[in-house]
């Protein structure tokens, strides 16, 4: 079940399919730091002692290996879901992908921009769906000219209501990821980061942002999708990789990693079933 390893060829086409992203044996570290170990002392003064001990000489750095070695190539058009217990490692990944953290190693080559996650730093919750709609747009690459182009749209899109005029603080998580999405996609991204944003959309919402990521794929774009629910990688994407630990397990059509993934957390997808199970496999201990 392991994934074969792609190697790094850089740009170019590969079999007349022209690859978006390459990763070749990325690997990102964190680095915490902080006290190295717990605090035990039944007597309280003594462990107060420790702590002020403890902030002055014994300060550590742990280091979590988030992402190890994960090499893979995406291609335009491909829409890729990302499944993984938690802490697996998916966001790092992405957030790589993304530009948001830098591989400590290995190489990471994109065509083009990506985007989604990229908005979402730079939104501010005391403002407005309105302003946060110009503050977003123009992050995105786009002149103030192109933001007024295409500004009725990205209200129209996010579907606020009257709540496009109050602080984004007041909204729910999923009036957010419906903002968040509309901005990202306003553009046309040549990839589109998706983390769980769509756990948080209604209905109604998903199915419309379902369609804005065919559109996506459709004008040869490559899109990402982390997700718990195995329904919406299966629906929604053809291709999935299996990060477990940091590392890539397996690579390979969406169907057959979503039922290797599941067989392994007791599981099964139905067979006869349009959609794949829904809901997390069972927590990481
Ligand atoms: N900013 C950070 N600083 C330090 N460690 C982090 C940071 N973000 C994530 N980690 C650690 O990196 C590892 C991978 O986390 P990540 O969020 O990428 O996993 P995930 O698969 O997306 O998890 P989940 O399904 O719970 O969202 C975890 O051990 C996590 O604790």
């Amino acid at each position: 079940m392991g994934a074969p390893e792609p190697s790094f060829h850089g740009p170019g086409t590969q079999n007349g399919r022209t690859p978006t992203v390459i990763a070749s044996n990325v690997s990102v570290t964190y680095r915490i730091y902080g006290t190295g170990k717990a605090i035990e002392d039944d007597d309280d003064m003594g462990a107060l002692k420790k702590i002020f001990q403890r902030s002055t000489q014994n300060v550590g750095i742990r280091e979590v290996h988030a992402v190890k070695g994960v090499s893979l190539v995406a291609f335009e058009g491909e829409s890729i879901g990302l499944v993984g217990r938690n802490g697996s490692g998916k966001s790092t990944l992405l957030r790589s992908i993304a530009g948001l953290v830098p591989p400590t190693e290995g190489r990471l080559w994109l065509k083009g921009r990506a985007a989604l996650l990229g908005v979402n730093a730079v939104l501010l919750p005391n403002l407005s769906g309105r302003e946060n709609i110009w503050i977003g747009a123009q992050a995105l690459g786009l002149t103030p000219k192109e933001v007024r182009a295409r500004f009725d749209e990205i209200v129209e899109f996010a579907d606020l209501g009257k709540f496009i005029d109050l602080p984004m603080k007041s909204y729910s998580s999923g009036m957010g990821a419906r903002l968040r999405f509309a901005i990202s996609t306003a553009v046309v991204p040549d990839i589109l980061v998706v983390d769980e944003a769509l756990a948080t959309g209604d209905a109604q919402f998903r199915e419309r942002a379902e369609d804005r990521i065919a559109e996506i794929r459709g004008a040869a774009g490559t899109v990402f999708l982390v997700s718990h629910n195995l329904g919406s990688i299966t629906k929604m994407c053809e291709r999935a990789l299996w990060l477990d630990d940091g590392a890539l397990v397996m690579d390979g059509p969406a169907a057959d990693v979503v039922d290797a993934y599941a067989a392994k957390y007791g599981r099964p997808r139905k067979k006869s079933a349009r959609k794949g199970p829904t809901g997390s496999p069972p927590e990481k201990t």
